[in-house]
């Protein structure tokens, strides 16, 4: 999928942290390697801090990029057909906030549309954008959500995200092969049962 290429932000939102220059980002992956027991100097780790801070760019390039943009062109015409659109199984690849390790997982997006409908890949986008950042599961699946409601203005919103975290799984506890659900429902899929069980159906949940 290729990246709406934009710089990093200078600060992320509403916070005073001044973003540090590359080098010294490319001094701390060194540091890091010190701090395991590397020699940064030896032959095979000379670029790595380099190609750290090359390889975060685009880890985390959902920084860079606006879901409002993203999701800028909605389509007003639904050419008769007004029910639910599903897209499942949207491959993700994240980092938990809290460790910075990866979480690995798919998401499930359907919505009710009220007159526009939304060109499909820009779901997938959308969970690639917040999946490029750092946050919670829970997180992740409330902001989907919400920059569906913002921008798509459907009737109803089921978002539904399962992952494994790798935190839980190579360090810690290092229990194997769990995964995490989580699940928010916006408009009619909030508010009505039976559409909230006909999403959880067709997703064979
Ligand atoms: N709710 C939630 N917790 C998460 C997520 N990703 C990681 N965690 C958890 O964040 C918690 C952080 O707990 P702490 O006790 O502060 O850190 P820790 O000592 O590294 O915790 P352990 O993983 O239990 O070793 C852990 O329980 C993780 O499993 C997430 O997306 N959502
Ligand atoms: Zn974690």
């Amino acid at each position: 999928m290729e990246a709406v290429v934009k710089k990093f932000p200078e600060k992320p939102e509403g916070s005073d942290v001044v973003r540090p220059s590359r080098a010294e980002a490319e001094a701390a992956v060194e540091t890091l390697l010190r701090w395991i027991g590397e020699d940064p100097d030896r032959e095979g780790l000379k670029e790595t801090p380099k190609r750290v801070v090359k390889a975060y760019e685009e880890l985390f390039g959902g920084y860079r990029s606006e879901p409002a943009e993203v999701l800028g062109r909605v389509f007003e015409e639904v050419a008769g057909y007004n029910d639910v659109v599903l897209v499942k199984d949207i491959k993700f690849h994240s980092h938990c906030e809290h460790h910075m390790v990866p979480v690995i997982g798919k998401a499930h997006v359907a919505y009710l549309p009220d007159g526009r409908v939304l060109g499909l890949s820009k779901i997938a986008r959308l969970v690639d954008i917040f999946g490029r950042r750092l946050q919670t599961q829970e997180a992740m699946t409330a902001q989907i959500a919400d920059a569906l409601m913002k921008t798509v203005k459907p009737r109803g919103i089921a978002v539904i995200l399962e992952a494994e975290h790798l935190c839980m799984s190579m360090r810690g506890i290092r229990s194997q092969g769990s995964s995490t659900f989580t699940g928010t429902y916006r408009g009619v899929f909030a508010d009505d049962a039976a559409q909230q069980d006909r999403i959880l159906r067709l997703l064979g949940l």
